[in-house]
C-alpha cells in the first residue's frame, strides 16, 4: 500500500490531542529549550519517559552533547510560554519570559509548570527525520498549574473539569 501524503499525515495527527512541555537543558553545550508535543511514560521501573527531537531542530546539538534535560509539562494559560519555545525565537528571549529553578543536575525547571520531570538521556534511536530519546527521570516535581494544557486541531485548549452529572 502507498503510505499516507505528508499533509494528510498531519491533519489526521492534529486530531490526536496532546500535552504540550517545554523541554530544558543546560551543561557544556550551554542552555536551550524547545517545546514538544510528542513526550510519553516508556516505563515506571525504572522511571522512564521518551521525548522525539527533530534532528534539524537548532537546539539539536545542544541537547545531544548536554546529555540531561527537563521535561516541564505546561498548565492551563502557558500557551504563550509554548510559543515561545516552539521556533525562532532567540534562547534568552525563551528564558526571560518565565521563572526557572535550578535542578540538581543544573537543568532550568519551570517554577510554575503542572508537573517536571528531571531526566538523563540513556538511550536514543533515529527514526526518520528524528532522534526518540529515551530518558530516566531521577526526580519530579509538583508544580504550582492546576488545570492542564492541550494541543489539538492546531490549536491550544485549557483542560477545565467538566461539571460533576446530577
Ligand atoms: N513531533 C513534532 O516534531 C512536532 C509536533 C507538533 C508540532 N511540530 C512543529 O510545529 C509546527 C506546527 O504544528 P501544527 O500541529 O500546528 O500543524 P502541522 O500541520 O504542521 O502538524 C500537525 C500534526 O502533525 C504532527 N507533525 C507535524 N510536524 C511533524 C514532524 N516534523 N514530525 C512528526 N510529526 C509532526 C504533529 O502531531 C502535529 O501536531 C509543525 O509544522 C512542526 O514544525 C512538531
Ligand atoms: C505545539 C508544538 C509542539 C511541538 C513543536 C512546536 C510546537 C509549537 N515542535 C517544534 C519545536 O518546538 C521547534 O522546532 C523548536 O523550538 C526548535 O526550534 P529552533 O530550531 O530552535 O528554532 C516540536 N519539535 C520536536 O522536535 N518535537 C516535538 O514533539 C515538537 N512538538
Amino acid at each position: 500500500a502507498t503510505p499516507p501524503e505528508r499533509g494528510d499525515y498531519r491533519n489526521a495527527m492534529a486530531r490526536l490531542g496532546a500535552a504540550v512541555n517545554v523541554i530544558t537543558t543546560d551543561g557544556p553545550a550551554g542552555r536551550a529549550g524547545f517545546t514538544a508535543s510528542a513526550v510519553c511514560s516508556v516505563t515506571d521501573e525504572p522511571p522512564t519517559l521518551l521525548v522525539c527531537l527533530n534532528r534539524s531542530a537548532s537546539v539539536y546539538p545542544i541537547f545531544q552533547a548536554n546529555g540531561v534535560l527537563c521535561v516541564n509539562v505546561l498548565g492551563a494559560g502557558q500557551q504563550q510560554l509554548s510559543n515561545l519555545f516552539g521556533g525562532k525565537t532567540p534562547m534568552a528571549e525563551r528564558f526571560a519570559a518565565a521563572e526557572w529553578q535550578m535542578s540538581r543536575s543544573g537543568v532550568p525547571v519551570l517554577a510554575e509548570a503542572a508537573a517536571a520531570f528531571e531526566c538523563r538521556v540513556v538511550n536514543r534511536t533515529e527514526v526518520g527525520t528524528h532522534d526518540v530519546l529515551f530518558c530516566e527521570v531521577d526526580a519530579v516535581r509538583m508544580g504550582s498549574a492546576a488545570h492542564g494544557l492541550v494541543y489539538f486541531d492546531r490549536r491550544y485548549h485549557d483542560l477545565l473539569p467538566q461539571a460533576a452529572a446530577h
